[in-house]
């Protein structure tokens, strides 16, 4: 029949011409020069493939999975694709969907080239049933089917009709069960019932029967028989029963990556002598390895186990001599399904059917519009479904920023109390020592100062006195790791340093050694060696103030001529707190955006769920926006707990504007986000995911100036900090915070700018990944 639509005489298999190769070759090659265009009839077919190469790997060792493969797939019948497992079917369907791109080749289905605008492929002319089952456990089988109904955009009546009528033909249970909880093979109905559900034109069934008892097998299969008999439905088929196909139309038999034969069942089994499609299909693949072998000895065992008939097939021929892309080019369009065809249509109609209009076949960013209401509609009351079947999951997404803020606030940033100094303290006697007490005495009075002043030191409470009898005790103390550091005080302090205030420029040599305080510190660690150093002279200073004043002499006398005044902005003693807060409050929406919605996308790809939406016609950017509407909600709740505990609770300073710091949050949770759609858009496994989450996780903290100021930083960091996506937000946040900064200020409104811009790339990058990153 389509042969002739071309002006082609079909070519028997059974020949003259087919004992001879050469002579066959150059009259196919002939007919195929003379013939006019094929592209009317192939966009006429429900599925045409024409000279397809697919590869997985690398150019350098490749795994080439499809190699110069014809298909055609007449409308209206069910095309049985049959092939050993790993032989490619899957990668073929994918390709046919438009999930999957070839590496070269032609894909026609149902007159479009997959992903072109106006095809409706992918989209609502096709039913996909992947291999995978690819259904929400937690959604009711109703629920299930509810959702593909919407995005279909069936209305809820014809949903519910349809629900009934397949859970019937399938034999599936109450449709109130939840999909988790059915059998394996119930699963695999139900995923057919999705497929089924819209009646597509284009079914494409990937292996649907598996687990299927035989009396479910043969009324699935009666149903397939019916909806392809008024012509309208087509049906690819996959399956490992071979001998189920004698019921499909058409049967693709794929081996080595190419077609080994194209026809009806019945006319194979007559062509090649077999008393089943087992038979066929065996010595078809002895006839391709003598092709492959035509040069070598041809394995002796399979010639004389299997007798093949002398049929010519261009396709079994996969010697180097042929232009197979030539050959396969004519022999694709010139299949003869004689038998196939249930009511095949009269040749000279063929000619004069409508061609389908021109398609614009280039990549368009989705396939027919933007974005369509019914599929966000759909999206987001799935996701919305999802959240609320796993709220143990949303709760603990909700309550970890409160978990993490409070931990944070309880952990870091306070002074640390308790650290040990060894007093080597020479102006108290041995009774002194042994109790451990060193008796303060208020007033102006001078006796045993030393004592005045280490009572202070003790009241602030960060230090605790251990007093030794001697210098070279205490530093053992601090050798052994149970002192911070010691201090020394001379038996005659109290006396020396009266005579050194007193003597002022006169003062001795002997005197100022005698009233100084001697301090030897474990400086291993940083921060407690500048918070003793830090609380050692800030006491002294107090010691000598309320010595001085208890007795009337101007304290100013005995401090140093340097003056801290009220600060223009934060508090005379920083809080490291209110250094880190801004940043640890970013990096935990960030972080934790990136984590949910990584999470959430991966979840989605891996259970296959994304892939059938996908080909159901969902574009990238409808499932990037719904899935924003329904993480904002979390996010957003994360945003304000966090804020709560931050402010409400510990009270951490807040000088500006809190709606300032809650749109700052927001924004850093969007970025988050969208980065997350980044990762989960450009990695394959969850493992890759976390370890990418992991890896920008620690460079976003050394790098944006959250811990340690960007000033302090090697200057080429300097630079790449700068354009970081957190560095401007958190300088932005800590002027907010600390400064009372508003919008005005082009500190504050940089970190708006940039956090914005970071999202909106990610946004982007994100769409481009979901679009252009096929297999
Ligand atoms: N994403 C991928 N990356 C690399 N190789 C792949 C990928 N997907 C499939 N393959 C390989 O391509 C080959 C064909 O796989 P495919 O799933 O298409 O086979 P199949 O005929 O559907 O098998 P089955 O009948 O067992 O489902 C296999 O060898 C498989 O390992």
């Amino acid at each position: 029949m389509d042969a002739e639509s071309e002006g082609v005489q079909p070519v028997e298999p059974t020949t003259a011409a087919a004992s001879n190769p050469e002579t066959d070759l150059g009259h196919r090659r002939r007919l195929f020069m003379s013939q006019p265009s094929t592209l009317a009839l192939r966009r006429q077919q429900a599925v045409c493939v024409r000279r397809a190469h697919k590869m997985y790997g690398s150019k350098k060792s490749p795994n080439v999975i499809l190699d110069g493969l014809n298909m055609t797939v007449p409308k209206g019948t069910i095309y049985g694709l049959l092939g050993a497992s790993g032989c490619g079917k899957t990668t073929l369907l994918s390709c046919i969907v438009g999930r999957r791109r070839l590496n070269s080749g032609e894909i026609w289905v149902l007159g479009g080239r997959p992903g072109s605008r106006g095809s409706g492929v992918p989209g609502p002319r096709i039913g996909y049933m992947p291999q995978e089952v690819a259904l929400y456990g937690e959604f009711t089988m109703r629920e299930t089917l509810i959702y593909f109904g919407m995005i279909a955009d069936m209305s809820r009546r014809d949903v519910e009709d349809r629900t009934e009528f397949l859970l019937k033909l399938l034999n599936l249970p109450n449709g109130s069960k939840f999909v988790k909880n059915l059998s394996g093979g119930q699963q695999r109905r139900m995923s057919l019932a999705a497929a089924l559900l819209h009646e597509p034109e284009l079914l494409i069934l990937d292996e649907p029967t598996v687990g299927v008892d035989p009396v479910l097998r043969q009324s699935i299969w009666d149903h397939l028989v019916d909806i392809t008999k008024n012509g309208n439905t087509t049906v690819i088929i996959t399956t490992h029963y071979i001998d189920e196909c004698a019921q499909a139309h058409v049967i693709g038999l794929l081996r080595g990556g190419r077609m080994l034969a194209e026809e009806s069942p019945q006319l194979l089994r007559q062509q090649y002598s077999a008393e089943s499609l087992e038979e066929v299909f065996l010595k078809l693949a002895v006839l391709q390895n003598m092709g492959k072998r035509r040069r070598s000895s041809i394995a002796k065992e399979v010639i004389d186990n299997v007798t093949v008939p002398a049929i010519s097939n261009p396709a079994l021929d996969l010697s180097d001599e042929q232009d197979n892309a030539e050959i396969s080019g004519e022999f694709g369009d010139n299949i003869s399904m004689t038998s196939a065809i249930p009511d095949p249509i009269p040749t000279a109609a063929v000619s004069a059917l409508p061609v389908p209009p021109e398609e614009d076949v280039s990549v368009s960013f989705c396939n027919n519009q933007f974005m369509s209401s019914h599929h966000l509609h759909a999206i987001i009351w799935k996701n919305f479904l999802w959240m609320l079947r796993n709220k143990g999951s949303m709760l603990f997404v909700v309550g970890l920023p409160i978990l993490q803020t409070f931990l944070f606030c309880y952990a870091i940033g306070h002074d640390p109390t308790g650290l040990k100094l060894a007093v080597a303290n020479y102006e108290m006697n041995e009774e002194m020592i042994s109790k451990q007490y060193c008796p303060s005495i208020a007033g102006c009075n001078q006796t045993q100062l030393s004592c005045r002043y280490l009572d202070m030191l003790v009241r602030n409470r960060s230090m605790v006195m251990i007093f030794t009898h001697t210098d070279v005790e205490a530093t053992d103390l601090v050798r052994q790791g149970k002192a911070w550091g010691t201090l020394t005080i001379a038996n005659n302090f109290t006396e020396s340093l009266t005579n050194r205030i007193e003597s002022g420029r006169y003062v001795d040599d002997g005197t100022l050694d005698a009233s100084e305080l001697k301090l030897r510190l474990d400086m291993s660690d940083q921060q407690i060696a500048t918070l003793l150093f830090r609380d050692l002279v800030d006491t002294y200073y107090s010691f000598v103030d309320h010595q001085l004043s208890d007795c009337d002499i101007n304290p100013g006398i005995a401090r140093i001529p340097v003056i801290y005044q009220e600060p223009i902005y934060g508090a005379i003693i920083p809080s490291f707190n209110d250094f880190v807060a801004p940043g640890v409050i970013l990096t935990i929406i960030f972080f934790l955006s990136v984590a949910i919605t990584t999470g959430a996308m991966l979840l989605e790809r891996n259970e296959g769920m994304l892939e059938r939406s996908l080909v159901a016609g969902i574009t990238g950017p409808e499932i990037l926006f719904s899935l924003l509407v329904t993480q904002f909600t979390v996010m957003f709740s994360q945003c304000v707990f966090a804020l709560l505990v931050v402010f409400y609770f510990f009270n951490t300073t807040l000088m500006g504007s809190i709606w300032s710091v809650l749109t700052m949050c927001i924004l850093s949770g969007l970025c988050g986000m969208s980065y997350g759609f980044v990762i989960s858009c450009a990695v394959d496994t969850d493992r890759t995911a976390t370890y990418v989450a992991m890896g920008s996780f620690l460079p976003n903290v050394m790098l944006c100036g959250i811990i340690w100021p960007v000033e302090g930083m090697y200057p080429l960091l300097r630079i790449i900090s700068k354009i970081m996506p957190l560095t401007k937000p958190v300088e932005s946040l800590r002027s907010i915070l600390q400064r009372g900064w508003g919008l005005n200020e082009p500190t504050v409104y940089y970190g708006f700018i940039t956090i914005t811009t970071w999202a909106v790339v990610f946004m982007f990058l994100s769409i481009l990944l979901l679009k252009f990153k096929k297999g």
